[in-house]
């Protein structure tokens, strides 16, 4: 038995959820560029769970089931605040998901209907607990959300308690469109191991953030964006990166186990973050990334991520750092959420094996004799 590190190239799993065939990412056979630029999320959630499009009959229908759950229970707010000032926002997220179980009677029922309502209302409850988080962590109060808006206009209200502007809304809507899937990722993959045991679906999206908040994953955009205001100008960014090239440091937000001739999603990125950062008059984020895209691509032949140019868009929508990958589990949770149900529909306990590389024939001496 020989192992595969990071199981590179092994099909573990069958799906019909998405697909990355020569570089083009489609969800339910459908372009990512098509819905990127045409789709609301509310509709690219109901595509992942159920297979198809909705009409307008159905999409209207979940928005209300959406709106109708987005509130999350007192009980869990009061215990968000108390969490420590310090913490890591994912780690929080991570805590606020997994109780979100025990507020719910229905959580280890593991009928095909309990789950489709519980996906609801996960997809619906992670934008709230987000923007609580990203208040309570800054000293403000959570903001209840609206009723009768979209997940994105909602998200960005909740988080600031103001009505967002519609580019923003508009902007950010697409950035969840980009993000809701990804075959067989680290975080899916979590999940999905998770839920292969019968445990229950809260349980399967918590082992899910757990693995997003890693920087060689999810964790990426935020440590790119620490990487932007590290560097802090365009005159300082070829020294930086070249400095790090030299070392042969990781640079964040370039690279990828599938794609290696670019992520079909970074050009919508990028040309937000170009709009955004023309919009708010200052484009040397952009300049910056930009002239980061040159050396890593020129000098390693390595290409952005759809984690790199997220960075400058977020920030351009004047979100704190420490909330970029949590913004990336509210998008993500839809596609979670649509592989554990794919999972319990045609379950089988999820069990490799380990090539033993450790010493044999050891003779056990009692303790006091060591
Ligand atoms: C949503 C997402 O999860 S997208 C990915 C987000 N993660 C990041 O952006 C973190 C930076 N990127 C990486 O760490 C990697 O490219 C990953 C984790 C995305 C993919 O990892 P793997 O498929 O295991 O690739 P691996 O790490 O083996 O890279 C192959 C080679 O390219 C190099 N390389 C890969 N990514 C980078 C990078 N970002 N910067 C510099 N060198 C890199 C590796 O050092 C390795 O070089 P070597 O063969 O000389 O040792
Ligand atoms: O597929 C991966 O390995 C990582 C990724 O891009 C994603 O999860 O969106």
């Amino acid at each position: 038995m020989t192992a595969t590190k990071g199981l590179e190239g092994i099909v573990a799993a069958e799906s019909s959820i998405s697909s990355i065939i020569d570089g083009v990412l489609t969800y339910r056979g459908y372009n990512i560029d098509d819905l990127a630029e045409q789709a609301e999320f509310e509709e690219v959630a109901y595509l992942l769970w159920h297979g198809s499009l909705p009409n307008r009959e159905q999409l209207d229908q979940l928005h209300k089931q959406l709106s109708d759950s987005a509130k999350l229970p007192d009980g869990l707010i009061s215990q968000m605040k108390l969490y420590p000032k310090e913490m890591n926002t994912m780690a929080a997220l991570r805590s606020a998901v997994s109780s979100l179980a025990l507020y719910d009677p229905e959580a280890d029922d593991m009928s095909r209907e309990a789950n489709e309502r519980k996906a609801v209302l996960l997809q619906a409850q992670l934008p709230s607990i987000v923007a609580a988080i990203a208040r309570i962590k800054s000293g403000q109060e959570p903001v209840a959300p609206k009723e009768g808006v979209s997940i994105a206009e909602n998200f960005l209200y909740m988080l600031t308690g103001e009505a967002p502007e519609e580019i923003a809304v508009k902007a950010f809507n697409q950035a969840l469109v980009l993000h809701a899937d990804h075959e067989l990722n680290a975080s899916t993959f979590a999940a999905r191991v998770t839920v292969a045991t019968l445990s229950d679906i809260y349980s399967g999206v918590t082992s899910a953030i757990g693995a997003l908040k890693g920087p060689l994953h999810g964790g990426a955009n935020e440590a790119v964006a620490n990487m932007l205001y590290e560097i802090g100008s365009l005159d300082e960014t070829d020294g930086y990166i070249q400095k790090k090239l030299d070392n042969r440091d990781k640079i964040m937000g370039f690279g990828h186990r599938v794609y290696k001739n670019g992520d079909p999603r970074a050009k919508h990125l990028q040309k937000m973050s170009r709009e955004l950062c023309e919009l708010n008059n200052d484009t040397s984020m952009y300049d910056m990334s930009v002239r980061i895209e040159e050396l890593v691509t020129g000098q390693k032949g390595l290409k952005p991520n759809v984690d790199f140019y997220s960075a400058s868009v977020y920030t351009q929508l004047g979100i704190e750092r420490e909330v970029f990958t949590p913004i990336f589990a509210i998008s993500r949770v839809s596609g979670w959420t649509a592989h554990i149900l794919e999972q319990y529909e045609n379950n089988r306990i999820i069990r490799p094996r380990a090539e033993y590389t450790g010493p044999a024939n050891q003779r056990y001496i009692p303790v006091d004799l060591r």
